[in-house]
């Protein structure tokens, strides 16, 4: 034989497997991009392609997910070790795994005084804010007389683990999607806001306050605002920008509804009580509008990514 095979591997790589932990009202979520590698006695499915030796990537994919519901997600090391010990283990033709892990923070969502007051608790069990990633956004427009201010957010990733619901849409004959009475919702927001402040340098506004402000009340309108949809949502967060906000007339939203589907574990004997999601990552959902302070004009582009 003129060549030969040199070092090889395959599994399935990034599973994006979300775990919903529920201890009454309070929520847990572990959040993870799980890649599977496995290699061993291969080299037939290379020569010859007999599949005799081959767990399909499929097979390593459902055991991630089934793992996820069996075993919990303490850790990713731990979940890691449960994987790798399992394929070299139970499959004689794999003699080594390599279990690659990514794990996504979250944070809890803060409440607003009003909610907390309502339920004694000052933060909300079922909403989280992703650790660390959003990027703040400015734009200053001046024309020598004049001043526009819009300032705003993105990739702000955040999650309610219940309150969300969508039911009751059109069906037509290629309408699949089945009523959700539990679903995740999660987005990542982008938004801009638009200032009322136009020339005035003595009113100017405490743009760093501002922002501050302005995220706060976005994340409290997302985490305390029971769902029927995406765009219920989003029409609150901005309607408490403007209500909480005077220097701001205008706010526009995109939201991608980031789709979270639960994974059917019956076939593994396994029963998934809301607890374990494959986290989509296309398509999805986009829903945007504007929300104004009434009596004021619409200048936000309508497609924010030529903002
Ligand atoms: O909140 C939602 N709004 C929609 O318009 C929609 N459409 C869909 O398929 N799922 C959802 N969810």
């Amino acid at each position: 034989m003129p060549t030969i095979l040199g070092q090889n591997q395959y599994g399935k790589a990034e599973n994006r497997v979300v775990k919903i932990t529920r201890d009454g009202a309070t929520h847990h979520i572990k959040d993870l991009n799980v890649s599977v590698s496995l290699s061993g006695d291969m080299d037939e499915v290379h020569y010859s392609g007999s599949n005799a030796n081959v767990l399909p990537t499929d097979t390593t994919k459902n055991t991630v997910f089934a793992f996820a519901k069996e075993y919990g997600i303490e850790s990713a090391e731990q979940f890691g070790i449960h994987l790798a010990r399992h394929f070299v283990t139970s499959q004689e033709p794999v003699h080594r795994a390599r279990i690659r892990i990514e794990e996504y923070a979250w944070e809890r969502i803060e409440t607003s005084d009003a909610n907390s007051k309502f339920t004694g608790a000052d933060e909300v069990k079922h909403s989280f804010v992703r650790k660390g990633q959003e990027i703040r956004t400015a734009q200053v427009t001046f024309d020598g007389e004049k001043w526009e201010v819009i300032s705003g957010v993105k990739d702000l990733t955040v999650l309610n683990s219940t309150n969300s619901e969508f039911w009751g849409y059109i069906k037509d004959k290629y309408t699949t999607l089945k009523e959700a009475y539990d679903r995740i919702l999660a987005t990542d927001v982008s938004g801009k806001w638009r200032f009322n402040w136009t020339d005035d340098e003595q009113k100017m506004p405490n743009w760093e306050k501002s922002y501050e402000q302005v995220r706060k009340h976005l994340l409290q309108a997302f985490a305390e605002t029971y769902s029927l949809s995406l765009q219920q949502t989003l029409y609150q967060m901005g309607a408490r920008i403007i209500n909480n906000r005077s220097e701001i007339d205008e706010v526009r939203f995109s939201l991608p509804n980031k789709h979270h589907f639960l994974v059917d574990l019956e076939p593994f004997g396994l029963k998934n009580d809301n607890e374990v999601y494959f986290a989509a990552d296309r398509p999805y959902g986009l829903i945007e509008a504007t929300i104004l302070r009434d009596g004021c004009e619409a200048r936000i582009p309508v497609d924010l990514t030529n903002l």
